[in-house]
């Protein structure tokens, strides 16, 4: 909850004038008690009406200086407040924005989401809370007992039991609270996550007819929330009027006890009611600095959460001793093995091979047996665990990330569309001509579809996609990758979603204009991959063989079963024209 404070930093006057309003507005609030037991004794007892007006005026004056100190000190708190609530979310976005997919992986996307946007809405509701509170609370309550010592230091003692009874109270709900609201900040995130998955998982909610076990497994995280938030509200719920009762019976007891003195001749009528509203706002002070507390418990569950991203290192950096190779496309790997964060086992072992300009390499093997993996490692989303990763002799761990990224045209397994236009989604916030871009367009095919919507490339996509098919997501993807003429391409079972026709016309086209380009093909469709310069044969993280197709054919157990299990043995050997 400290390290919230170096966020003040930005707005130290604002801060500074807050917190100066709100002792300004303590003091009058306790200079008031004080005007009306003078008003009491000196105006209303002696029948003096001229002391009443002045009193009584000097009162108002001061009222309204408190009050307008105190608007003042909201809008400048909220200033400040929303300032280090927009702050910390820059922070957070800018640090997620550099997480490698390791981290990802750690805080999960639903969990990222809430802790940019729900745990930072808590510390902006209590520093806005705090910077009012923690000054004129302690003022309030260390003022109020000079001043009621003052009018009369023997009504005064009453507090010496009611105070340790109202924390003793508060103590008890601080220690129950505070693990409650981490429970619920885990929760919130639980539904979101929920939530998230019912939204982007609703074709196959709807196919499946899962509406029913999805909105049950909605309630069941919903009404998990609730309980919890009923607990804690519940807890609150019977504490205060708990702490009512405290202050009422206080105030009998300052009324039996200063009416007796009353009586003896021994304390004015005006001091006992001020004594009265002096312990009254001990007891209010008392109330929120506990509530302070447990606000401040419930924040800093979130400050941690907050924190807790902010100081994760990305685990993949840029090098500190770089090396910028003229790109030519050269990639090799070198007995590398690699093991997802967290896993037991390595999901790839000892692979080596190189892809060279010019040639095709293909990658083929059954689910989960690295493919994707590799791709990823060559883009380095993840850091190898073993052996290196050359591009154009240089390894990938010493050459820039944008150097190395921006070398690379990459058509991912599931093609992900922003809702903007299809131009937009193909330029992707890089500098591309109008000619690049429709040259682009024409090889993966997209105009072929664009030209037939309303605004040609220029029309809008829904949010994910939803407006256009599987095939023509997948061709934006790979115009995308294209467009700004790296010298690698790295395609992720790209053609998979197109009927074999298109996948085979797109292809022709594409391999073509790449005829100079190292490109990597990952397929599950042999008809796709059989042309190759090189193919790759993967089971479960290990190469099992590297050829052509008639070689792996002849001699490679693994292919041929793979081959087999997809084509004919006579298409399989004749070679099947895949470019019909
Ligand atoms: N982020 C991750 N964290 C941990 N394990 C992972 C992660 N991503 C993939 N794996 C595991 O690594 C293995 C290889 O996955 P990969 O996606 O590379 O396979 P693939 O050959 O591309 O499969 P497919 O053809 O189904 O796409 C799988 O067993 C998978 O469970």
């Amino acid at each position: 909850m400290i390290k919230i404070f170096a966020y003040l930093k930005n707005y130290k006057w604002l801060a500074i004038l807050t917190i100066a309003l709100v002792v300004f507005e303590s003091f009058v609030t306790l200079y008031l008690p004080d005007l009306m037991s003078k008003i009491v004794d000196r105006g209303i007892v002696t029948g003096n009406v001229k002391y009443i007006w002045q009193v009584g005026g000097k009162m108002l004056l001061f009222s309204g200086l408190g009050i307008a100190a105190m608007i003042l000190a909201s809008y400048t708190s909220a200033t400040v407040s929303t300032g280090v609530g927009k702050d910390l979310r820059e922070d957070l976005f800018r640090k997620v924005q550099s997480f490698s997919l390791a981290e990802m992986d750690k805080f999960s996307t639903a969990s990222l989401i809430t802790r940019t946007t729900n745990d930072v809405a808590q510390i902006q509701q209590v520093v806005f809370m705090m910077l009012r509170m923690v000054i004129r609370a302690p003022t309030l309550a260390i003022g109020g007992v000079v001043m009621a010592l003052n009018k009369s230091p023997s009504l005064t003692k009453v507090l010496l039991i009611t105070v340790p009874l109202t924390l003793g109270v508060f103590y008890v709900i601080y220690k129950i609270a505070v693990p409650m609201f981490q429970k619920l900040q885990e929760k919130i995130d639980k539904l979101s996550l929920i939530i998230r998955e019912r939204v982007t998982g609703v074709r196959v909610i709807r196919a499946f007819d899962r509406d029913e076990y999805e909105k049950e497994r909605f309630e069941k995280a919903n009404v998990d929330l609730t309980n919890t938030s009923l607990k804690i509200n519940r807890l609150m719920a019977f504490s205060f009027p708990l702490i009512n009762i405290i202050m009422n019976f206080t105030i009998v007891a300052i009324i039996w006890f200063g009416a007796k003195q009353i009586d003896l001749g021994k304390l004015q009528v005006g001091s006992m009611m001020a004594v009265i509203q002096y312990v009254m706002q001990i007891m209010f002070a008392l109330i929120f600095i506990s509530s302070i507390f447990i606000f401040m418990s419930r924040a800093s569950v979130s400050a941690k959460r907050i924190f807790e991203v902010l100081e994760t290192e990305p685990s993949i950096l840029d090098p500190k001793d770089q090396i910028v190779p003229e790109i030519k496309g050269v990639i090799e790997f070198e007995n590398v093995s690699f093991t997802y964060p967290g896993a037991r086992e390595p999901v790839l072992k000892n692979i080596s091979f190189k892809a060279e300009p010019g040639k095709i390499t293909a990658i083929i093997g059954s689910t989960g047996s690295g493919k994707t993996t590799i791709l990823n490692l060559i883009m380095r989303f993840y850091n190898i665990t073993e052996g290196s990763i050359k591009l154009d002799g240089v390894d990938i761990r010493k050459i820039p990330l944008n150097v190395l990224r921006s070398s690379i045209g990459y058509a991912p397994q599931r093609p992900i569309i922003f809702a903007t236009t299809i131009a937009e989604n193909i330029r992707f916030g890089r500098n591309i001509t109008d000619e690049d871009l429709l040259e682009a367009a024409d090889t993966a095919k997209v105009l072929e579809f664009a030209s037939k919507m309303p605004e040609g490339l220029n029309t809008e996509i829904a949010q994910g996609g939803t407006n256009i098919s599987g095939g023509q997501k997948q061709r934006i993807s790979i115009a995308r990758a294209i467009v700004s003429k790296p010298k690698i391409y790295l395609f992720d079972d790209t053609f998979s979603a197109l009927d074999f026709k298109t996948d085979a016309r797109i292809r022709r086209k594409l391999l073509n204009k790449l005829k100079d380009a190292t490109v990597i093909i990952v397929a599950q469709r042999v008809a796709t991959i059989m042309h190759a310069d090189q193919i790759i044969v993967l089971k479960d993280g290990e190469i099992k063989g590297i050829g052509k197709h008639e070689e792996l054919l002849k001699h490679n157990q693994v292919y041929r079963e793979i081959v087999l299990s997809q084509i004919s043995e006579e298409e399989a050997f004749g070679g099947v024209n895949n470019d019909a």
